[in-house]
């Protein structure tokens, strides 16, 4: 039985396909064709149809830090729907801990330098993010294109670097199993340097989303 808004290797590795990157030092995922060509198409053209600038929690006077665009994904429409659901499924994350589905869209020289997706206890932001729905759990990440050249997810401490990959998931606990924050969980989005990256976004939350 897995903590409210956790999800488990127990449950992850329950499904065909799913791989689980060797370490010691952070739970981390990553499943090929978990959305067909078709699914991600459908979300790219959401993603395109309405962006704004990327923002980041604890502004930290790096304005080019995140340069991507964001994109909040209605949660009435089917193509956003049917993801949710797919992502509940395999989660194992009761529906009410996950945050609104977001896409990000990156161009080229576009990045997301390296952070984690918790938030810091001791940061000035913390209570406005965290007071109602609690810390961040688990990250479930979707790339929805091929790139045509960079845009790689780069876990520095472990040492890996992901591909992005039309339709492949990637998830990791950002958090240790004794529930302490996982420094190890530090990812870059790197550089696009050629063609344009689409990834949809699903963090999970301690508590339900208030
Ligand atoms: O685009 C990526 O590869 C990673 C995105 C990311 O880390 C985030 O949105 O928190
Ligand atoms: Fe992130």
């Amino acid at each position: 039985m897995n903590g409210p808004g956790e999800s488990s290797a127990t449950q992850l590795l329950s499904y065909p396909g799913m791989q689980r990157f060797p370490s010691s030092r952070l739970d981390l995922f990553v499943m090929r064709n978990f959305l067909s060509r078709a699914e991600c198409d459908a979300l790219v053209a959401l993603i395109e149809a309405q962006h704004r600038p990327s923002t980041i929690a604890d502004a930290n006077g790096d304005e080019a830090f995140r340069t991507s665009s964001t994109c909040d994904l209605d949660p009435g429409v089917p193509a956003v729907f049917a993801l949710a659901a797919k992502l509940a499924q395999i989660s194992g994350i009761a529906p009410p801990h996950a945050e609104p589905l977001q896409g990000q869209r990156y161009e080229v020289g576009q990045e997301f330098k390296a952070h984690t997706d918790y938030f810091e206890p001791k940061s000035a932001d913390y209570e406005t993010y965290c007071s109602v729905s609690g810390q961040r759990t688990w990250t479930f990440m979707i790339y929805l294109n091929d790139v045509e050249a960079g845009g790689a997810t780069r876990f520095r401490v472990i040492g890996k670097t992901i591909q992005p990959e039309c339709g492949k998931l990637v998830a990791w606990n950002n958090r240790r199993p004794d529930q302490s924050l996982n420094a190890a969980t530090l990812h870059h989005a790197m550089k696009v340097r050629k063609g344009l990256k689409y990834v949809i976004t699903q963090w999970y939350r301690e508590r339900p989303w208030g």
